[in-house]
C-alpha cells in the first residue's frame, strides 16, 4: 500500500484550544477517505494543514510524498480543494472563472467538465455573486473535478446541494479514480447517508484526537446489531458474547437489542445461539450514520455500555 497522504505526530493549536492532537493518520493511495466526527472535532483544520493552508504546531502532513511545507506551485496542479465558503471571485461569471481555472491545469479533461456542466446546470453568464448557496459549490466543484486532481481534499461538500445532485456528484467522485492515475479523495461530511457507498475508509476524529481510522469493510465487519426475543425473560450476558455489547436496550423483559462491538462471523453466532437457548436471533450490518452515532456517543458517555 502507497500512502497518499500521512500525518506523524500532527499537532495544531489555536491559542488554548489544541485542534489537531498528535496525530498519525496514512491515507492510501486510491482510497476514498471520509474524515468524520462532531462539530469542532479537526476535520477542516486536518484538511488545512494538508494543504499549508494552515502551519502545525508540531509534527508533520505528507502528501504526494511530500511535506505540505514545502509544497511547489506545480504539485498545486495535482491537488484539488473544495470547501464550503471558500474564497471564489465573485465578480467573475461562472463561464469566465472556469475558463479562468482551465488555464491553469495543462490537464484539464473537457469531457469531464462538459459532463459536469450538463449535471449542474449553472447559468453560464451570471457572476458568482449572484448565484446560491448551493450553485456556488457546483462552481467550486466543476472548477476543481473538470482537472482531474490526484489529491481531492473536500470539506463539507454536499453542503447547500440538493438532493438529485448529490447523488450525482457521488456518482462524479466514483468515477474518478478510473482514469490513468489513482485519485485519492479525503472528504470530511456529516451526511453520512450520501458518502456511504462512495467511501472505502473512515478516520474518526473527535476533540483533536484521532480514535479510529480503518476500512469500512473492517469497521463495518466487526460490528453488528442484534436483536434476540424469547418466550421467558432476557438478561444481557456479562462474559462472552456480551462482554463488548453497547447500547444495550431491553424495551421488554422478553427481547433484547444491543450492538456487539466485537463481532466476528465465524464464531459470534453460535456463542449467541449457546447463550440463548431457543431464541430468535436476528443480526444485521450497521449503517455509516449508526457506526458515528455509536463512536460519538461513546465519547461522549464512555461509561454508557
Ligand atoms: N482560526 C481559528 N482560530 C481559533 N480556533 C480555531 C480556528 N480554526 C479552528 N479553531 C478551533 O479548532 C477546533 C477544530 O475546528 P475545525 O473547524 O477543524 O473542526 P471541524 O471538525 O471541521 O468542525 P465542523 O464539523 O463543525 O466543521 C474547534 O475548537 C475550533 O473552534
Amino acid at each position: 500500500m502507497t500512502a497518499a497522504l500521512t500525518a506523524t505526530q500532527l499537532t495544531r493549536r489555536f491559542g488554548r484550544t489544541t485542534a489537531i492532537d498528535q496525530i498519525d493518520l496514512v491515507v492510501p493511495t486510491g482510497s476514498i477517505f471520509a474524515l468524520l466526527g462532531p462539530n469542532g472535532a479537526g476535520k477542516s483544520t486536518c484538511l488545512k494543514l494538508w494543504l499549508n493552508l494552515l502551519r502545525p504546531t508540531a509534527g508533520e502532513a505528507t502528501l504526494l510524498g511530500r511535506s505540505s511545507r514545502s509544497l511547489r506551485a506545480a504539485d498545486f496542479e495535482r491537488i484539488g480543494y473544495v470547501a464550503e465558503g471558500q474564497d471564489l471571485p465573485l465578480w467573475m461569471t461562472v463561464d469566465r472563472f472556469i475558463a479562468y481555472c482551465r488555464a491553469f491545469y495543462p490537464r484539464w479533461d473537457h469531457a469531464l467538465e462538459k459532463r459536469l456542466r450538463d449535471l449542474f446546470d449553472l447559468p453560464g453568464a451570471r457572476q458568482l455573486k449572484h448565484l446560491s448557496r448551493g450553485m456556488r459549490m457546483k462552481a467550486a466543484l466543476l472548477s476543481t473535478l473538470s482537472f482531474r486532481p490526484e489529491i481531492l481534499l473536500l470539506d463539507e461538500p454536499f453542503s447547500g446541494l440538493d438532493p438529485l445532485v448529490r447523488d450525482e456528484l457521488v456518482a462524479a467522485l466514483l468515477e474518478l479514480p478510473g482514469t490513468d492515475r489513482p485519485a485519492t479523495v479525503v472528504i470530511s461530511t456529516h451526511d453520512l447517508d450520501d458518502v456511504q457507498r462512495l467511501i472505502d475508509h473512515v478516520a474518526f476524529l473527535h476533540d483533536g484526537r484521532l480514535l479510529l481510522s480503518e476500512s469500512l469493510d473492517a469497521l463495518t465487519a466487526r460490528h453488528r446489531a442484534i436483536e434476540i426475543s424469547a418466550e421467558q425473560p432476557l438478561t444481557p450476558p456479562t462474559a462472552p458474547p456480551g462482554a463488548a455489547w453497547q447500547r444495550i436496550e431491553q424495551p421488554f423483559p422478553r427481547a433484547l437489542r444491543a450492538i456487539d462491538t466485537r463481532w466476528d462471523p465465524a464464531t459470534s453466532p453460535t456463542a449467541l445461539r449457546a447463550a440463548f437457548p431457543g431464541a430468535h436471533i436476528e443480526d444485521r450490518p450497521l449503517s455509516l450514520r449508526e457506526l458515528f452515532l455509536l463512536l460519538a456517543r461513546r465519547v461522549k458517555t464512555p461509561s454508557v455500555r
